[in-house]
């Protein structure tokens, strides 16, 4: 059972209960076989939303759940233990409401966010490009003003739930200024949207991820979220607690590792005795604890700092960054614990292991969270913008 320093309400807790128990008896006699068979299991996001989940960090006037980050954090681990792919996605959704959530109109509240947040609508986040991934200000996807329309036209790479999406939420070039960067809402459907196929990965093989094209597709002006010139600030911004969900994930993938890891070496025996009783084996599994500990720690500690509404996008950083190489790391030894077994596909950890290895990638590469830490660390200052809409500095 994961530990903690802070006890969650009485209801978080039975909700982190009720998602552990989801994920025990519900998602892991089915991982095996969809991630094998790369079956993206659409009715779980369906689920989760009908359990909350979906919508957990919002606020409850906008049809979410009004829970703390922190609460919503310790859900997505209890899913990632079992089922990253999963949590990924839940997490991928969540970045993809904020921007309406923080900056929308009221009258664009009304008419997205139940649908959102309560899970019948799933999201997508539309940031890279194929020639844009670290620098999201090289973008080249155009939204060119046309009456009341804008028309959107290029290319989003990497885009989990490309082509399954029921929404997608998209940064184009309004104008030619580097930062001059806006943010739109596209529906599944809108005339001139596709997918390319999906990207054959190694790990996280049952989360579609697939270039979206925008070819001339037409969006309404209503549809945009903020001021023309926001989206660069609105996209970093819900990185910044984006960053959060998927270091929650790495250490909820990183504890189910080690479980797999320490059962194991609990069963089975060599030189007459179970191999836990071996120092060289329990020094290797007390390292894991210990990393998936920090991680949990750096991760949990992040979250109570945006939940106060105080500066955090350092320690999302921090915390997206040792929690991913944390797991990288955990989820290799699990595999050298059950030596050759580890190796084979009959036993869960070599996906574990694959699957750590795009977390060290995505949502910020761990080079680029080194540079934001180093800049905030030369004193470079940037807004910190809440879902709510609030700024300090
Ligand atoms: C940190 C970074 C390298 C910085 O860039 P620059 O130097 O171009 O931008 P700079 O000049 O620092 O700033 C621009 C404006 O923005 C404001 N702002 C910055 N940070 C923030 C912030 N944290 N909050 C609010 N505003 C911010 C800044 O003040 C400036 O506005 P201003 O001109 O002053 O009005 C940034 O680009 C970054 O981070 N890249 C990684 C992208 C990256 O992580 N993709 C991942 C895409 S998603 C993905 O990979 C997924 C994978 C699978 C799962 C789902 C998603």
């Amino acid at each position: 059972m994961p530990a903690s320093h802070v006890m969650p309400s009485e209801e978080s807790a039975d909700l982190i209960e009720i998602v552990r128990g989801l994920a025990d008896r519900e998602l892991a006699p089915r991982v095996a076989k969809a991630e094998a068979d790369e079956e993206f299991p659409r009715e779980v996001f369906r689920t989760l939303g009908a359990m909350g989940v979906l919508g957990l960090p919002y606020p409850e006037e906008h049809g979410g759940g009004g829970q703390p980050y922190d609460v919503y954090l310790r859900v997505l681990e209890e899913v990632a233990r079992v089922w990253s792919g999963v949590a990924v996605g839940t997490s991928v959704h969540v970045l993809s409401c904020f921007g309406l959530a923080g900056f929308g109109t009221e009258e664009q509240r009304r008419a997205w966010l139940p649908g959102m947040l309560g899970g019948d609508l799933l999201g997508a986040y539309c940031l890279s490009e194929p020639h844009a991934g670290s620098d999201p200000a090289a973008m080249t996807t155009r939204a060119v003003r046309d009456g009341d329309d804008y028309v959107l036209t290029g290319a989003k790479a990497w885009t989990t739930h490309g082509g399954r999406a029921d929404f997608y939420t998209v940064m184009a070039r309004t104008s030619d200024d580097r930062k001059g960067i806006s943010c739109f809402l596209v529906p599944a459907g809108a005339e001139g949207l596709s997918a390319d196929p999906p990207e054959r990965k190694m790990g996280l093989t049952a989360s579609p991820t697939a270039t979206m094209r925008l070819d001339g597709v037409r969006v309404p002006a209503e549809r945009r979220i903020g001021a023309e010139g926001d989206g660069l600030r609105i996209a970093l911004a819900a990185l910044d607690s984006g960053r959060l969900g998927i270091a929650a994930v790495a250490t909820g993938l990183a504890q189910g590792a080690l479980d797999h890891a320490v059962a194991y070496a609990k069963e089975r025996s060599t030189f007459g005795r179970p191999i836990i009783e071996h120092q060289g084996l329990a020094f290797l599994l007390a390292d894991m604890e210990a990393a998936v500990q920090t991680a949990r720690a750096m991760t949990l500690h992040a979250a109570r700092l945006k939940d106060l509404g105080l500066p955090f996008g350092r320690e999302a950083s921090i915390a997206k960054m040792v929690a991913t190489d944390n797991a990288m790391k955990v989820t290799t030894d699990a595999v050298q614990v059950l030596g050759g077994y580890g190796y084979t596909r009959d036993f869960p950890v070599e996906r574990y292991m694959r699957e750590a290895k795009v977390m060290q990638i995505f949502e910020g590469t761990n080079q680029i969270q080194r540079m934001v830490i180093g800049r905030s660390l030369a004193g470079n200052t940037t807004p910190v913008i809440t879902s709510l809409g609030r700024e300090k500095h």
